[in-house]
């Protein structure tokens, strides 16, 4: 068998990085280097020998991260969101310098949820209406989700290279922010819920019928096959890649 893949986790004190590093040291074929949280050096990582490190942190701190792995040679799988496409320029930018390193950015690790996204944007082209609605957590401090933006941009994207215009709304009236958030001309409806973990749907309508695709992460065990699919995978992936599906073959 070969060694295993020395791997860093930032944010490890947090709900995901908690996850991560159980998973990581359930894995066989895996090696916890170090577990850092917000009190923790970054410089430890690359002192530990890591080879890929995972940050879960928050969206304030996350692309400063990428950028210092980087800098140290070290591949990086990013589950935490904020993301732009500013920001992911910089490290596609960044990664033209280091050949070799691999960054993994995705809004979502849930095989489902990718399956979501992707028959969303399958089906878009062919309704009049479409709108995303993401559940989350009280204690999340992002909206809307890094999900529904994903899937809300894929949507339009699909959308607009079939032709297919907005979806009607002839809302004149009301209160600011009841139809949700504009992505990519997508309305994006966030709820937060005690009880809840991660949800979406993506509701698309017709005259006389309805398409929901839905998808729920019910427990945080449900990112882990695509993290650690992402932290086998990323090393062998130079450059920027932006969401698990083109892991999946879906992309
Ligand atoms: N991609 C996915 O599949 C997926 C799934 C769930 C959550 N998320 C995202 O992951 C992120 C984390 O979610 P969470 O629920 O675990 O949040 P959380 O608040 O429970 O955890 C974040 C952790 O990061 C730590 N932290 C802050 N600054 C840090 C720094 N500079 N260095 C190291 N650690 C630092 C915090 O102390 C905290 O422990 C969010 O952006 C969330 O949206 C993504
Ligand atoms: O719990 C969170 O926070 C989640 N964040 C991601 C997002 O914003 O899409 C993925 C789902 C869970």
């Amino acid at each position: 068998m070969s060694e295993p893949i020395k791997v860093a986790v930032l944010g490890a004190a947090g709900r995901m990085g908690a996850t991560v590093v159980r998973a990581v040291e359930d894995a066989p074929d895996l090696e916890l280097v170090a577990a850092l949280d917000a009190d923790g050096d970054l410089a430890a990582v690359a002192a530990a020998g890591a080879q890929v490190a995972v940050d879960f942190t928050v969206p304030a701190v996350t692309e400063g991260n990428v950028h210092a792995l980087v800098d140290a040679g070290i591949h990086v799988v990013v589950g935490t969101t904020g993301w732009n496409d500013e920001s992911l320029a910089r490290v596609r930018d960044h990664l033209a310098d280091r050949p070799g390193v691999g960054v993994l950015v995705a809004p979502n690790f849930a095989l489902g949820a990718v399956l979501a996204m992707t028959f969303a944007a399958k089906a878009a082209r062919w309704f009049e209406s479409v709108e995303v609605v993401e559940l989350h957590h009280p204690n999340k401090i992002d909206a809307p989700s890094g999900t529904a933006r994903h899937t809300a941009s894929a949507v339009a994207a699909a959308r607009a290279a079939a032709g297919v215009g907005p979806s009607p709304d002839a809302t004149s009236e009301g209160l600011d922010g009841a139809r949700g958030a504009d992505v990519d001309g997508v309305r994006v409806h966030a709820v937060r819920l005690r009880g809840l973990v991660a949800h979406e749907e993506i509701l698309l309508g017709n005259a006389g019928e309805q398409l929901t695709i839905r998808h729920d992460s019910f427990d945080r065990v449900s990112f882990m096959p695509g993290v650690l699919l992402g932290v086998r995978q990323v090393g062998r992936r130079p450059g920027l890649t932006v969401g698990l599906e083109h892991l999946l073959d879906l992309a």
